[in-house]
């Protein structure tokens, strides 16, 4: 594959006429043209495009055959046949660009799926947020002690001082040398088996990673960084540019969808991001909170479902449940998480469509971030091993427990006949959560 403009996909054969990529550049510049929100302000506009030219000279990191593979598995996830497991860190860190560090979370989600496929059947459709998940969307501007807030390791730094905290545009190439290096990493470590996603965010780093791929039909732009990228609740603003470059590009693509989303709304994104019915293209993440998934989810899956659109349903047990704990740490209660999956399950069990997948903040390591689970880690605990440099992130014991408690839902899910389309039965039973009914599913060690 070659990048864009002017340069096409290896596979595609030679590069394509420029009036191609004439139209291409100017759709592509017509959506960065609309607001985008959450981009940072660089203190020096030069210096900024002189990254961006570099960065358009990087190879890519994916491959287009690794990502039309993952759209092929999403489409078996979207008719019902597979389930999407999505998971990692909150905001990956230069710092922790390790083997060990990669190698826990990798294992961790290896795991999981291995508890999810031996209880249920299911195949489990794996992808790491991983590779390039550098860039953290934030709802305030500047933190308690006045200072602009860290926006993840590809814009400034966690460290609590001015200069560390302005946006460095030389940190985006550090970070497609980090997310390169983490991708190598992964193909050793997981036998080119995996597959990466971020969040598509920083819009001057993700348009210099995009390439013209001439396999399909017609010439598509297609993200060289990730086989999988969504937009975030932050930027999914209808007539912004996030959502106007992901219509543009081939690659799958995720949507989060918080609360505020109405049944109408969600149907635009719909027909926006999978404007040819490709059963699997867009993944739609619902994070409504546990208190709200039982109430906001059905109107909208049935409106989407109506519309005739296939999507991948997935679930983000994390975001909406996130909390100040009495000591200072912004955390998630374990039973909060599983509530919002029970949650999901019961709406999806009500109206006979496929809980398709799960998105959340994990890692393979022994952290204190998240509240609850088997091990009752409490508040008191949360400063030992608090180690994220975002939001908090379920540990491999808090994570596993969350598989054996998916693994059920999905199995009775599996196992219940399924309904029709319009099959609507919302008089639905509350599913107990927690721990105490989790099934011990046994877990390959790897
Ligand atoms: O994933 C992390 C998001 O950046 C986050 O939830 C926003 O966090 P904030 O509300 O602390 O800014
Ligand atoms: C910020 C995130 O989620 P959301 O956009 O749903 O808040 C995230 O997944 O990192």
């Amino acid at each position: 594959m070659t990048p864009f403009p002017g340069r096409s996909a290896a596979s595609a054969g030679p590069a394509h006429a420029h009036s191609v990529d004439r139209l291409l550049t100017r759709r592509l510049d017509e959506a960065l043209a609309r607001p985008a929100a959450q981009q940072p302000c660089w203190p020096d506009p030069e210096r900024a495009s002189a990254v961006i030219e570099r960065l358009r000279h990087a190879e890519p990191i994916v491959a287009p055959d690794e990502t039309a593979r993952l759209s092929e598995q999403l489409a078996s996830v979207a008719r019902g046949e597979a389930f999407l497991l999505q998971g990692g860190d909150c905001a990956e860190t230069f710092v922790d660009n390790t083997e060990t560090h990669l190698r826990a979370n990798l294992r961790i989600l290896s795991q999981m799926a291995t508890v999810l496929t031996s209880a249920t059947g299911v195949p489990v459709v794996e992808i790491a947020r991983m590779a390039g998940q550098y860039a953290k969307p934030r709802s305030a501007v500047v933190d308690a002690s006045g200072l602009p807030v860290y926006r993840g390791d590809i814009i400034n730094s966690t460290e609590p001082t001015p200069t560390a905290r302005t946006p460095d545009p030389q940190r985006m190439l550090r970070a497609r040398a980090h997310a390169a290096d983490a991708m190598d990493m992964v193909r050793r470590i997981r036998a080119g088996a995996a597959h990466i996603s971020h969040e598509m965010l920083l819009l001057d780093y993700e348009r210099a990673g995009l390439w013209a791929d001439a396999c399909g039909p017609g010439t598509r732009l297609t993200s060289g960084l990730a086989h999988f990228l969504w937009i975030g609740e932050r930027t999914r603003q209808l007539d912004g540019a996030h959502v106007a470059v992901a219509e543009l590009i081939a690659n799958p693509i995720g949507l989060k969808l918080g609360p505020s989303v109405t049944p109408e709304l969600a149907v635009e994104y719909v027909e926006r991001l999978d404007p040819h019915c490709t059963p699997g293209r867009l993944t739609l993440v619902s994070r409504m909170g546990h208190h709200l998934v039982r109430d906001v989810l059905p109107p909208i899956v049935e409106k989407v479902t109506a519309s005739g659109h296939q999507v991948v349903w997935q679930c983000d047990p994390m975001h909406g449940n996130t909390r100040q704990s009495a000591n200072g740490f912004k955390t998630r209660h374990v039973d909060h998480v599983v509530d919002e999956l029970a949650g999901f399950f019961e709406v999806h069990r009500g109206l006979g469509t496929h809980p398709g997948g799960i998105h959340v903040e994990v890692t393979g390591e022994d952290v204190t971030e998240c509240l609850g689970g088997a091990s009752g880690t409490a508040e008191r605990d949360l400063p030992a091993r608090y180690r994220t440099a975002c939001d908090p992130r379920l540990n491999a014991d808090q994570s596993l427990e969350l598989a054996r408690f998916v693994a059920e839902l999905l199995t009775t899910v599996v196992r219940a006949p399924r309904r029709g389309r319009a099959g609507r039965n919302l008089d639905l039973e509350r599913t107990t959560p927690p721990a105490g009914r989790l099934s011990q599913v046994p877990v390959a060690r790897r």
